[in-house]
């Protein structure tokens, strides 16, 4: 199955804890894919021990670095990069970028560049990227739509982290994005916000609901789009 089949996938922290009972019900959830990503204190080290407790799974195991460092391959399916459109600093729209390219190895077949639009303020990620939140679904949507036709992203994230996110942002977007695959992480802890929300995204990203609602709420989040 290629990721652009995917219609869930299971966003894990390396800088949270999730006991291996846990992962073994995540793992087997039905979920297409775990990803591996955070935005505060990865650390290669933390990273690995993730890796390490899901790496014998039958299933596909992604990594979404927050900076270059981050971006491991060995034994990775692939690493999906976000460009934040509406961060106030190029840094994290193509800076970053520029470095991973002149400091690492990079295995471009495997890498998955993400044009993400950040709407939540209270975010570490909109903290860290300096995004500017306040966008209508009409100022969206022609991000998307620049990321789709301009750039021609292979996928739009529409990131509402940690916050369910507004229903009529993400469909403007499902509305004028052609080619891009539409991924929506925000607030999904239970199968009525995961329909919801699946009804206008390709792709749904369940994350701090691993963690806080518990294992039942993220097999709920399965059930819902599958
Ligand atoms: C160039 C390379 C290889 C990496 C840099 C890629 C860029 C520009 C990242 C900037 C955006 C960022 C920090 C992404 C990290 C992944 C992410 C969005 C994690 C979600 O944030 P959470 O950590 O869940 O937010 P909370 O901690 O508030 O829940
Ligand atoms: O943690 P939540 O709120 O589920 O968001 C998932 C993902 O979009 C975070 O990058
Ligand atoms: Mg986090």
């Amino acid at each position: 199955m290629s990721w652009k089949d995917w219609v869930h996938i299971t966003k894990l922290d390396p800088d949270r804890y999730l006991d291996k009972d846990a992962i073994e019900i995540v793992a087997t959830s039905g979920t297409d894919a775990l990803m591996l990503s955070g935005t505060l204190n990865v650390t290669p080290e933390n990273q690995a021990e993730l890796y390490d407790l899901v790496r014998d799974y039958d299933m596909p195991i992604v990594v979404e670095p927050a900076d270059p460092c981050g971006a491991r391959f060995e034994g990775i399916d692939l690493v999906f990069v976000p460009s934040v459109l509406n961060a106030s600093h190029p840094l994290w729209i193509v800076g970053q970028h520029q470095r991973w390219v002149r400091n690492y190895s990079i295995d471009w077949e495997r890498v998955v560049p993400e044009a993400y639009i950040v709407l939540n303020p209270a975010s570490s990620v909109a903290k860290v990227t300096g995004s500017d939140c306040s966008l209508s679904a009409e100022a969206v949507s022609a991000y998307a739509t620049v990321a789709d036709r301009y750039f021609r992203f292979p996928v739009v994230y529409i990131e509402y982290s940690g916050t369910y996110g507004d229903p009529d942002v993400v469909k403007a977007v499902s509305e004028n994005v052609s080619d891009a695959r539409i991924f929506y992480g925000g607030g999904i802890n239970n199968a009525e916000r995961a329909a919801e929300m699946s009804a206008y995204a390709d792709t749904i990203v369940v994350g701090n609901a691993v963690y806080e609602a518990g294992i039942e709420a993220l097999k709920a989040t399965v059930r819902a789009v599958r």
